[in-house]
């Protein structure tokens, strides 16, 4: 077996991924019609076409602009398990994927329409593909923390459906400081805790999330090098890093692949995972990423069996899902 066909068939766990960022043209225009929504495109190619951003506020742009096609629990439903039937085709064993309810409460789609329908893909994807996943509740930074508040509070008569809280959208000027109650109140719920942070944001915001919202994992996190202290700590502490390649590519935080950090930051021993973040606005899904690093770094198959472990022990999956992960690993090993 080749070193590609290793990487494509690794048993895969998926950890930083917004499901809205799952919404492909074809589907999105297929929602548009079902639902009377108007595109301000004419065509699929059109919409593909303005997929050409500049950083992420561009990319947020269109993200918002897409998801207006989601209506129905039906509509949530049909994303979600379009996005588990891709997964398939990578070998994803578990996922554990954001959502914005925000985005779809200021349009009038309630909290009750989102979960029904996310809630029934995921127990679809367990029964039919054998992917297990849990969703993370994502506060947008670019709105007060009242308001996440105050989504938190309308979500927890659904607390069975979600694990945890994030934090994701514009990075810049919404640093972690400012959402310290509603991390605070959600980690007193019982939920998990993890937010985007030194994306386009400085290190200093990596540090404040881990310090004010006592986060245990790090969405992108890829600016963590700028800062020896940090990048030490975020080692010792072994807290995961949630890296996605492509989108660091698409958004311009790097210009070329070959510039990533990832090298550095797997030499400093930190505890990196490889996700795809919005795969159908960032041309790929979890092989296209996997692939894309290697083509520009050539790790090893020691490295890549590390990210995979890295990745199944950063999971909130329960002790028994991720020895029967590591077991399924182990053996993919063996026989490869
Ligand atoms: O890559 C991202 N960064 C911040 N917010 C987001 N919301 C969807 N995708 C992203
Ligand atoms: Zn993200």
């Amino acid at each position: 077996m080749s070193l590609t066909e290793f990487i494509c068939g690794l048993p895969k766990i998926e950890l930083h991924l917004h499901i809205e960022g799952t919404l492909e043209p074809e589907l999105m225009f297929a929602l548009a019609e079902r639902n009377g929504v108007a595109l301000p495109y004419a065509t699929i190619d059109e919409l593909r076409a303005a997929y050409d951003f500049h950083n992420l506020q561009s990319f947020l742009d269109l993200y918002y602009q897409g998801m207006n096609v989601l209506k129905t629990e039906q509509d949530f439903f049909d994303l979600a398990w379009a996005y588990f039937t891709r997964c398939a085709q990578d070998n994803l064993r578990h996922v554990e994927f954001f959502f914005d309810p925000q985005a779809h409460l200021e349009r009038g789609v309630g909290l009750d329409v989102q979960f029904a329908g996310l809630n029934r893909a995921c127990n679809e994807a367990e029964k039919e593909l054998s992917i297990t996943s849990s969703i993370i509740l994502s506060f947008l930074r670019d709105m007060t923390e009242d308001s996440a508040l105050a989504t938190l509070e309308a979500a927890l008569p659904y607390r069975e459906h979600f694990i945890g809280v994030g934090l994701d959208s514009a990075e810049v000027g919404n640093p972690p400081e400012k959402f310290v109650r509603v991390f605070e109140r959600a980690r007193a719920e019982g939920f998990h805790a993890v937010a985007h942070a030194g994306e386009e944001g400085p290190a200093d915001y990596i540090q404040q999330a881990l310090d004010l919202l006592k986060i245990e994992r790090i969405d992108h996190g890829v600016r963590c090098v700028e800062d020896d202290a940090l990048m030490k700590r975020v080692a010792e502490e072994h807290i995961p890093l949630t890296v996605c390649p492509l989108s660091n590519l698409y958004l311009k935080v790097i210009d070329r692949m070959e510039d990533h950090t990832l090298p550095q930051l797997l030499a400093a021993g930190l505890k990196v995972t490889l996700n795809s973040d919005d795969p159908a606005y960032f041309g790929g899904y979890m092989n296209d990423n996997f692939l894309a690093v290697q083509k520009a770094f050539s790790l090893s198959r020691e490295q890549w069996v590390t990210l995979t472990r890295n990745a199944i022990d950063a999971t909130f999956a329960s002790a028994a899902r991720q020895q029967a992960l590591h077991d399924e690993l182990n053996a993919y090993i063996a026989a490869a």
